[in-house]
């Protein structure tokens, strides 16, 4: 759409509003139609009070600047954005499948193909760690660090592929790190103190996103934020007695969830793990 067309001041009166799709920690997105194309986009309005009451300013322009000029399969698109006096529009591309959370919990937990790399409903290559360790591949080449991946974060397209959303936290690495930002869960020990932080905080999540597909619930879940930080400091992982996860997908979480960032496995390591390699089609088409 904004791609094709020059570059134009939206406004509000170009788009039909549809309906809610979710709620998000500064903003509500709504499905949307652009009035003379009838694009179907997804609308995220943001509060610009609430922007300013955080002094997220600055973070959001990051967010915008960062999603326009990414590029990929797995992330989706910011096509602009435009304002009026109380509020901020940004119009995305649309991820028919909704958020990913919600197929987990209906799920439970999810099989190791869908998890890996392929879901064989569709037969069609894109299982989820694959798909995320490609777009984070992508994004670290352009020197982004994601930094805030968790289910509600990734959507699905109408055909199931997995879609990263929600920049928010991202930043362009020039230099470690040392803003505080997110949801514990998901955070690596280097965020959770507050320390200098590098591109391998992604590949942290990456084992907490596999851990959580496949039994459901994340590595360090905890009673109180307290006992989450706890645990996450000392890495403090346990794998249930469950028969439906293997040892190479175990192998693969232990080498993602290590205190040590320098130490845990490289995103292009991770394609050619065995878990990845044994749960990839079949019929030899290795994932993208
Ligand atoms: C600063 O903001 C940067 C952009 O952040 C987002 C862009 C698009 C989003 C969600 C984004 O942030 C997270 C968020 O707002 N929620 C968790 C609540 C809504 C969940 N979306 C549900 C959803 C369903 N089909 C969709 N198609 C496209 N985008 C969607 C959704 N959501």
């Amino acid at each position: 759409m904004a791609s094709e067309s020059p570059k134009k001041n939206w406004s509000i009166n170009d788009f039909e509003i549809g309906k809610p799709l979710g709620k998000g920690k500064f903003g509500r997105v709504y499905l949307a139609r652009e009035s003379k194309s009838k694009y179907i986009v997804a609308l995220k309005v943001i509060f610009k009070e609430q922007i300013e009451k955080y002094r997220l300013q600055h973070q959001l322009k990051r967010e915008m600047a960062i999603q326009t000029s990414l590029r990929h399969p797995h992330v989706l698109r910011l096509y602009g954005w435009f304002h009026d006096a109380e509020r901020i529009f940004l119009i995305l591309e649309y991820a028919h499948g909704g958020e990913l959370y919600g197929e987990l919990r209906r799920a439970g937990y999810l099989s190791e193909q869908q998890a890996a790399t392929l879901n064989r409903e569709i037969e069609v290559d894109f299982g989820y760690i694959a798909s995320l360790t490609h777009a984070l591949a992508y994004c670290h080449e352009k020197h982004v660090i994601h930094r805030d991946i968790k289910p509600e974060n990734l959507l699905l397209d109408h055909e199931g592929r997995l879609k990263i959303a929600d920049f928010g936290w991202s930043v362009q690495s020039t230099n470690k790190r040392h803003t505080m930002c997110g949801t514990l869960d998901y955070l690596a020990p280097e965020m959770v103190e507050n320390k200098a932080h590098d591109y391998a905080v992604d590949n942290w999540t990456l084992g907490v996103l596999c851990y959580e597909f496949l039994y459901g619930v994340p590595p360090f879940e905890a009673d109180s934020q307290a006992d989450t930080f706890r645990r996450i400091m000392k890495v403090d992982l346990t794998f249930p007695s469950t028969p439906h996860v293997s040892t190479e997908a175990k192998d693969l979480i232990l080498q993602l969830l290590v205190k040590d960032s320098a130490k845990r496995l490289p995103l292009d390591k991770i394609l050619k793990h065995p878990w990845i390699i044994m749960n990839a089609d079949p019929n030899g088409s290795f994932p993208e």
